[in-house]
């Protein structure tokens, strides 16, 4: 008898893949903590051009499926399934559908990747379900989903401050990024509940950034409790400028050439994973779209 091979779960060919890209925290500076216990802070959201993809096929029914499930997260904790549900409510859209996620990069990284995923469902389905909203209302929609999402949704490389909500687009030269995990999870709200967080950091003015005068306020804690994160960083400093992105556990080099960074990649000690990305000022995500509806 022939094996019949079942695709039921396979996104065909014609559902186009949809960028969800990383993003690196070129700095992030803590600048004070608010009553209901977020964070201000200053940050350089840097867009990069590697990250996960996602593809959508849209359904009939109101339906949201999810077929390919990210090991640990419960569905309806899933941000894709949360954003989709949030654009439906809002835009009382009567349409559904079903998703695949090819997941690339390592969760609960500083890499922003569940933010970016959400961003990814709210911009795509935006456009083919055709709510019509902005890009403003859809960050709007996405800050509730987490604080990274605003960023995503908009696009572009840019600066932070508010809870990380409030941006302002500061393209920046595109160098080449080295992106190493560790392989230690760090929970984000671990590190913003903790005594002693550096919260009093002085603001500065956009114009007076520079990666060598700026740090990431959460690197000294994350690496009293990671050893792993330390012993990297301490590897990485020997080649280029590095440093942790967001709350961890991921780390970063930057190079002004893509085969610099790839010979280190190549340096690198088999316990480590990681990846060579360049700096972009558009996120891939919007790239697309611009030459999709041009
Ligand atoms: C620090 C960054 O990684 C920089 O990129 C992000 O702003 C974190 O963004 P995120 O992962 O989307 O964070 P959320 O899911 O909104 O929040 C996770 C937890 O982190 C804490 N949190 C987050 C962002 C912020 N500005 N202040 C905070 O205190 C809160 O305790 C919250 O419960
Ligand atoms: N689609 C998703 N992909 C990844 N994580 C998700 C997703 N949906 C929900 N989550 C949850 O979000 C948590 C954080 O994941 P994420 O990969 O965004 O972390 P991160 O890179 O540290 O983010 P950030 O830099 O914003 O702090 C995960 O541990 C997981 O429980």
């Amino acid at each position: 008898m022939a094996t019949e091979i079942s695709t039921a779960r396979q996104p065909l060919p014609q559902h186009r893949s949809w960028p969800s890209p990383a993003k690196l925290n070129l700095f992030l500076h803590i600048t004070g903590r608010r009553a209901d216990g977020y964070h201000n802070l200053q940050s350089l959201f840097q867009m990069l051009d590697y990250g996960d993809h996602l593809q959508f096929e849209i359904t009939g029914d109101s339906q949201i499926d999810l077929q390919t499930p990210v090991a640990g997260v419960a569905s309806q904790d899933n941000l894709i399934i949360k954003a989709a549900l949030a654009l439906q409510s809002y835009t009382g859209s009567t349409k559904g559908c079903r998703i695949w996620l090819n997941k690339r990069l390592p969760m609960g990284g500083g890499l922003g990747g569940g933010s970016s995923n959400a961003a990814t469902a709210l911009v795509a389905l935006n456009h083919l379900w055709q709510t019509g909203l902005s890009l403003d209302k859809l960050a709007e929609l996405g800050l509730a989903l987490g604080a990274d999402v605003p960023v995503f949704v908009q696009g572009r490389t840019a600066f932070a401050t508010g809870v990380g909500e409030q941006l302002h687009p500061a393209p920046q030269p595109e160098h080449w990024y080295l992106v190493v995990n560790p392989g230690v999870q760090i929970s984000t709200q671990s590190i913003f509940t903790h005594a002693d967080l550096p919260r009093n950091t002085v603001p500065i003015r956009w114009h007076e950034y520079h990666f060598d005068t700026s740090r990431n306020d959460c690197q000294e804690l994350v690496c009293r409790y990671h050893g792993e994160v330390a012993k990297l960083l301490h590897w990485l400093l020997e080649y280029a400028p590095s440093r942790m992105t967001g709350t961890g556990a991921c780390v970063f080099a930057v190079f002004p050439d893509k085969d610099h960074a790839e010979s280190v990649l190549r340096a690198l000690p088999e316990q480590w994973q990681g990846f060579v990305a360049q700096g972009v000022n558009q996120s891939p995500l919007h790239s697309q779209l611009e030459t999709r509806n041009g």
